[in-house]
């Protein structure tokens, strides 16, 4: 929440601060995230191992970030959903399962991406 008495520089530090904690909280607390941190271990090892160019490390990150960011959405909108109706409401059902399709639409772009740097690579072992 803004504080009045900030001025613009304290008040985009107060900010960074909160964005931080929310950061710290995403990584330690939600299991989703700390899955997907799994999975980017697990894809920066196999990076090293096939040796992918500078081009595929970039594309690489950039779906890992895609996968992540789209989980933290999914959870802050899970949050406010079961904050604001946490009985059983149809639309709040609606809600939770579009907002579940977010990180769905990552996964599969990841999993494309993931096709095209490493099915070359793989196939070449055989
Ligand atoms: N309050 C509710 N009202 C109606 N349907 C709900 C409600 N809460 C959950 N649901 C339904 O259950 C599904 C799973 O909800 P839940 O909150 O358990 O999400 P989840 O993806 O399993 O959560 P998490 O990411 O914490 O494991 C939702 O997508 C929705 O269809």
């Amino acid at each position: 929440m803004k504080n009045p008495n900030d001025g613009y520089l304290r008040g985009r530090l107060r900010s960074l601060k909160y964005a931080f904690k929310g950061f710290y909280i995403l990584i330690t607390t939600e299991d989703s995230i700390k899955a997907q941190l799994f999975f980017a271990l697990i894809a920066t090892i196999l990076g090293f191992y096939f040796n992918i160019s500078d081009t595929e490390w970039c594309l690489q990150f950039i779906v890992i970030g895609l996968v992540l960011v789209a989980e933290a959405a999914n959870t802050a909108i899970e949050e406010l959903a079961d904050f604001v109706h946490p009985e059983y409401h149809i639309k709040i059902g609606l809600v939770k399962d579009i907002a579940a399709g977010i990180p769905t639409f990552a996964a599969l772009i990841s999993l494309i991406v993931a096709g095209f740097i490493y099915l070359p690579k793989i196939l070449l072992l055989f």
